[in-house]
């Protein structure tokens, strides 16, 4: 196969396709018997140290270990090869750029796939759509282009560009770059009906896209975007991206995401191994804070701090959430942390052996380390003291009396209980009753991370280097105080993402610009296209929550329904109709999005009975097929192809949160929306309902 000749008419590239995937089957079954011989060998080297345990000395012992070894680890990379190929061989290629540069001056076809392919050095059929040179595909049409290469930037003239569908080993289609082919592909792939997992998107990366995938000079990237604008597939992209550019130095296992919750998590977890990387580590806020108070403490999950600010009754509630946020809580908290590390010292004179310390020189030694946090006082203060005695009296102290020492010491630190200190601050700043303990003494979700924040700045934790890339997505539903926190634990480079409009607690929410006052070396970027939802849905996202930056892409629909009731059973059973409907027709994913936990579990139970439905909630692990009935506050980050907002009413939907909530679950659709409501509809939707179909099911059923 020789690609310099030029595939011109698709009779040829379906040629080529042809002898392609024959290639790579054939390298595939070399591979397997490859393996195979690799395990035999393995299994008889094993036998053989096993047969002659007894004659053998510890030298051929450990060559015939190292020997297994070896055949283990080619095995493995065998292994992986031969998953790669496979993937290959479903689908070889989406992309061609013909281009002539210093170093191909007449010309040179280049396939683009999810993987290189290779048969020896010199014969790279296809290139791996991460290598430097596969850029150009993404950043230019015909005509000059470069791209930036280890050695510097490479000019290059792309004379021809083509993509292609080939799917489960069959040459769908090919289109050509005269044709506009991005945009092509593109519609196609955001009009196709949903998977029950975010896909990867390698064939269709847009330019801007392209750049923050591998803009990897940022120390932290933050990247704000509009809902539906690619943010999660663009950090999941990037992530396979500095795996493949940085092999040597990092590994999946070095990447921790923190995400929203399990079945976020869920959801994107196809993306990397599709890409040809391992899954890598998640964590919520919530398991990070009970790994940090060594689950210590009992606390309210985010999940349940929302739910409690949807029923709205609690304003004393509202105060203390919206107050912990606040950068004049930050302030007062700092100075009062900063208060503890000098005021809690009450210095006496101390004996060590025979030999006496002056509460003089004790109050000298506390107040040379009184910016340090408690435990490096301690030990510090120890040192000194037993280093003076050293000094004056030449005399060395032994262990058993150095702990004496320190135990005095800490005697005169007052106190190190965590929660009285905190409950503390309360009492200092002249706020006690902004500080309440919940059932079971648990903590309210607000005073977690401020809590960890005063251990982390009184205790002397190290931050954690095993973790090389952090990924922190929803970054909107973080205070700053818990950037704070995740800043000292996790001094690595980072990729933090969001939207300001998806807060799902309104109360203590972030946005970019402050999230990089806080991160060190952070550059924001801003993504504003969106891709998910037809025209007709995002104007309805629109209507709710304005975003004057949010560029829709022209992809139509059908139009949203609002779907007027009288009486609950009637509202009940025009949703029970659209799940039926939904079960015998095109679409795959049907969401009905609840503001609150409680409506959600009674609409499950009404439902389950009569239709096939899956209710989500907070225990949930797994992102499930079908019908699912889920929270606005659980959605967040997924996608369906139809979505159904119930009890869109005046009195459900009214304050700040419940705009977020209700923006939240229309933006979650990507074909198809109802919306529902019995008696007024909520006024955040007023305005784009007037002007759209209305079906007062009740009103017609009433005149019939
Ligand atoms: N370049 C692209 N090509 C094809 N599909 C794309 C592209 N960019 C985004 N998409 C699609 O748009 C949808 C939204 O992507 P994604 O979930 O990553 O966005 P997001 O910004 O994280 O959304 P949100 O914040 O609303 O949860 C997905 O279906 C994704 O596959």
């Amino acid at each position: 196969m020789n690609l310099e000749i030029q595939y011109r008419t698709e009779a040829e590239e379906r040629q080529l396709h042809q002898s392609i995937t024959a290639r790579l089957k054939e390298t595939y079954r070399n591979l397997r018997a490859d393996v195979a011989a690799r395990h035999a060998e393995m299994i008889q080297i094993k036998q053989q140290l096993q047969d002659q345990i007894r004659d053998l000395d510890h030298v051929d012992k450990a060559n015939l270990r190292q020997a297994a070894n070896m055949a283990s680890r080619v095995g493995e990379f065998s292994v992986e090869q031969q998953k790669r190929l496979e993937r290959l061989i479903e689908s070889p290629y989406f992309g061609r750029i013909d281009i002539q540069s210093v170093e191909h001056p007449s010309g040179k076809p280049l396939y683009i796939g999810v993987h290189s392919f290779s048969e020896d050095a010199d014969r790279q059929f296809i290139h791996d759509w991460r290598a430097p040179i596969s850029s150009l595909f993404y950043d230019f049409e015909l005509g000059d282009g470069y791209y930036d290469a280890p050695d510097g930037q490479i000019e290059a003239q792309i004379n021809l560009k083509r993509q292609y569908r080939i799917e489960k080993q069959q040459f769908r289609f090919m289109l050509e770059s005269s044709l506009n082919i991005l945009d092509n592909v593109l519609q196609e792939e955001l009009s196709r009906a949903s998977d029950t997992k975010l896909k990867t998107i390698v064939a269709t990366i847009q330019r801007d896209q392209n750049a923050i995938i591998r803009n990897d000079d940022a120390h932290t990237m933050i990247i704000q975007g509009a809902a539906g604008s690619g943010k999660t597939s663009i950090a999941m992209h990037r992530i396979a991206y500095l795996l493949y550019k940085y092999k040597d130095t990092i590994s999946s296992q070095d990447i921790l995401i923190i995400s929203p919750n399990n079945v976020f998590a869920h959801y994107i977890s196809q993306v990397l191994p599709e890409l040809g990387e391992e899954m890598i580590s998640e964590t919520t806020m919530e398991v990070l804070a009970d790994v940090l108070l060594e689950s210590k403490f009992n606390f309210q999950s985010f999940g349940e701090q929302i739910q409690v600010l949807l029923r709205g009754k609690d304003t004393a509630f509202a105060e203390r959430v919206r107050y912990k946020a606040s950068t004049d809580f930050l302030a007062d908290f700092d100075r009062y942390v900063d208060s503890l590390r000098k005021s809690n010292v009450s210095s006496k004179g101390v004996k060590v052996s025979v030999y006496s310390v002056s509460a003089e020189d004790v109050r000298r030694h506390f107040q040379r380390r009184q910016n340090q946090p408690f435990n490096e006082q301690l030990n510090g203060v120890t040192a000194a003291i037993v280093e003076q005695i050293k000094l004056n009296h030449q005399k060395v102290i032994e262990n058993k009396q150095r702990a004496e020492l320190r135990a005095q010491l800490k005697a005169m630190m007052g106190e190190t209980d965590l929660k009285k200190l905190y409950k503390g601050f309360y009492e200092w700043s002249g706020k006690a009753d902004l500080f309440k303990i919940g059932p079971k003494g648990s903590l309210e979700y607000a005073d977690v991370y401020p809590l960890i924040y005063m251990k982390l700045q009184l205790s002397n934790t190290t931050p954690n280097a095993a973790v090389k890339h952090l990924v922190v997505d929803e970054m909107q539903d973080y205070s700053p105080l818990q950037y704070r926190v995740l800043s000292q634990l996790y001094p690595c480079k980072k990729t933090v993402l969001g939207d300001r409009n998806q807060s799902v607690n309104p109360l203590s929410s972030s946005h970019a610009e402050a999230i990089r006052d806080i991160l060190p070396e952070s550059l924001c970027v801003y993504m504003r296209k969106s891709y998910r939802s037809t025209s007709q849905i995002t104007q309805v996202a629109q209507a709710i929550l304005n975003n004057p930056d949010l560029e829709p892409i022209a992809r139509h629909g059908e139009e949203p329904t609002f779907n007027s009731f009288r009486k609950k059973s009637e509202e009940l059973d025009f949703i029970a109709g659209q799940v039926k409907d939904f079960c015998g027709g095109e679409y795959q994913s049907m969401a009905i999005i609840c503001r609150t936990q409680g409506e959600a579990d009674e609409l499950y139970e009404h439902l389950r009975s009569t239709t096939t439905v899956s209710l989500l909630n907070s225990k949930s692990r797994v992102f499930a097929s079908g019908v699912v009935i889920t929270t606005a506050y659980l959605a967040k980050g997924l996608e369906f192809d139809k979505v159904l907002v119930p009890f869109c009413t005046k009195t459900n939907y009214h304050q700040a949160i419940d705009r977020h909530m209700l923006y939240i679950a229309v933006t979650r659709a990507m074909h198809s929306l109802a919306i529902t409501h019995r008696g007024a509809i909520t006024e955040f939707l007023e305005s784009v309902c007037s002007t759209r179909q209305f079906s007062d099911a009740s009103s017609e059923e009433i005149a019939s």
